[in-house]
């Protein structure tokens, strides 16, 4: 069992999964809750008082859900794959994210867009694994860059696809709500592989994206 602070009691958001999150990760609860009792501590917060009794509990258990990327492989996600007879590119648009800046450990939220073109083999994967896989790569401490980088770079390994394309439109928090504070600017960041660096095609591609 998770240690809880003196005087704590009962938790009343634990759920019946018991310590670890929903997804099976054992993260280690107990160091996360002395940290964020830490952290309370240092910004002059009394973490014993009511309203925070329970929030590093609360909290390690959040971050064993945004973090569950951690250790996840893109391999348990891209590994059931079937033939289908088509070769044209396939797009899923509007996939959307919450990732954590590596930085700051504030969000960035936004939309990954995914396309690729089959390769010579015919090799699909379920549409929804590429959302899973959005997600494997976005809930881990990230920039954006290396988040659009390693979704494009999953599919070639795994499905070695003609072309690949992901593009990823974010608003970070960390320049929203704190430092340079500029709410509402949204980066755009986009990784191209093998056919879909052809000029047509990735004007195909991106029209089909843009155009919503
Ligand atoms: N390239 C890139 N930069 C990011 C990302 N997320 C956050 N950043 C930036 O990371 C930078 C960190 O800059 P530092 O100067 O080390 O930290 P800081 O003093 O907190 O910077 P400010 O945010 O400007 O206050 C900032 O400019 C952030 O905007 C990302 O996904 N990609
Ligand atoms: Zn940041």
């Amino acid at each position: 069992m998770r240690p809880a602070p003196a005087g704590a009691g009962p938790d009343p958001d634990e759920g019946a999964l018991g310590p670890h999150d929903a997804v099976g990760r054992a993260v280690d609860h107990a160091r996360i809750e002395a940290a964020v009792r830490e952290i309370l501590l240092a910004v002059g917060e009394d973490p014993d008082r009511d309203g925070l009794l329970h929030t590093p509990a609360r909290v390690a258990r959040s971050y064993a859900e945004i973090f569950s990327g951690i250790d996840q492989d893109p391999s348990a996600v891209l590994g059931t794959t079937f033939d289908v007879d088509h070769d044209e590119m396939i797009l899923v648009k509007d996939i959307e994210l919450y990732s954590v800046c590596e930085h700051h450990l504030v969000p960035f939220h936004g939309s990954a867009h995914v396309a690729y073109i089959p390769g010579p083999d015919g090799r699909v994967v379920g549409l929804s694994k590429l959302a899973r896989l959005v997600d494997v790569y976005a809930r881990r401490p990230q920039v954006q860059e290396r988040l659009t980088t390693q979704v494009a770079d999953a599919l070639v390994d795994h499905l070695a696809p003609r072309g690949v394309l992901v593009v990823v439109e974010a608003e970070h928090l960390c320049m929203s709500m704190r430092g340079v504070r500029r709410p509402g600017a949204r980066t755009i960041t986009s990784t191209v592989r093998g056919h879909l660096r052809n000029q047509a095609t990735r004007a195909e591609a991106m029209s089909l994206i843009t155009g919503r």
